[in-house]
């Protein structure tokens, strides 16, 4: 039997600097991703790939704002911004990836699946919006927009500038698992839950409306990685492998860690928040619900990390 693993990939693997925020900039770079994706299949595992939107989403939420200003245009709600970017993105990972396996000779199928997940509707998190979307500002033009628009909220990412942040509420359920179950039983390679899935609240027995926000895709992608009873969870960020120290003339790249290790160093302070914690935290979840391995490594290194040949490497003993 294949080990199933459940791949995440950040929006900004795709969108990488507001300079490279065309279709043919992230055509170029979803190539790549779909290169590395092939070679872990041609290893022999399952797939489903997850992906983020945080760039895209930010982009057509702003072009449908833009828009919106002439009377003939309706506005375009935030839960259907994040359908938008399923779409987008999952058609140029879903076509990038058949044309790459049709030219290596291989026979297998591709699909996107529009996924919603349920939030709460009482979720905290609605009146307080931590999730960074859209492109980088400068302070100065931060303050031009917060002028323009005083209900806007914006936030330091990383150092490398202002982001706008909208609501950002939990994932309590992926409501397209049996689909997706369903579809790699026949022996798909799955594209689901893009930019962390719809957000969905209940809206009577059964019945679901969306809701403007965001979900983070690490803590949606654990949550479906859980509920597939995935082997693996390859987690992908910005860094080969994970550090302790990180920046100091002591810094240590991590090569494979218990999760014991891992909380010491989670209490010791290593892992920032807003970055590598909830990283860290998505993980030890997954861990503790029966996974085997969690890989956190650049998308260019996953099919060297799949073989333990680098990346970090999290297991429960
Ligand atoms: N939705 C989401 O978490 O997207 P990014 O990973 O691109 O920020």
């Amino acid at each position: 039997m294949n080990e199933l693993v459940v791949i995440a990939i950040g929006g900004n693997s795709i969108i990488t600097s507001n300079e490279q925020q065309s279709i043919q900039h992230q055509e170029k770079a979803i190539q790549a991703i779909v290169s590395n994706i092939a070679d872990m299949l041609e290893g022999g595992y399952n797939i489903v790939l997850t992906h983020g939107n945080g760039p895209q989403v930010g982009l057509d939420l702003r072009r449908a704002e833009v828009a919106s200003q002439y009377e003939d245009i309706p506005i375009v709600p935030l839960a259907n911004c994040v359908a938008n970017t399923q779409g987008g993105i999952g058609y140029q990972l879903q076509q990038g990836l058949v044309n790459e396996l049709t030219q290596r000779g291989i026979n297998k199928q591709v699909i996107t699946l529009i996924t919603r997940v349920e939030v709460a509707a009482d979720d905290i998190n609605f009146s307080n919006p931590t999730k960074p979307i859209g492109a980088f500002f400068s302070e100065q033009q931060r303050d031009v927009l917060m002028q323009e628009h005083p209900d806007w909220k914006f936030v330091e990412d990383s150092g490398r500038g202002y982001r706008r942040v909208v609501a950002s509420p939990v994932p309590v359920k992926v409501l397209e698992t049996d689909a997706i179950t369903s579809l790699l039983d026949r022996g798909f390679v799955v594209i689901a839950l893009g930019g962390g899935g719809i957000p969905v609240v209940q809206d009577g027995d059964h019945l679901y409306r969306g809701v403007d926000a965001v979900i983070d895709k690490d803590l949606a992608t654990t949550l479906l990685a859980k509920e597939l009873n995935a082997d693996i969870l390859a987690i992908t960020t910005g860094v080969e492998k994970v550090c302790i120290n990180f920046g100091k003339p002591n810094q240590q790249a991590l090569g494979q860690i218990t999760t014991d290790e891992t909380r010491r160093y989670m209490s010791e302070g290593h892992f920032p928040a807003g970055s590598m914690l909830p990283k860290i935290e998505a993980s030890l979840n997954f861990l503790a619900a029966g996974g085997n391995r969690v890989i956190i490594t650049t998308p260019e290194k996953l099919p060297q990390a799949i073989k333990r040949e680098t990346g970090t490497h999290i297991v429960t003993v």
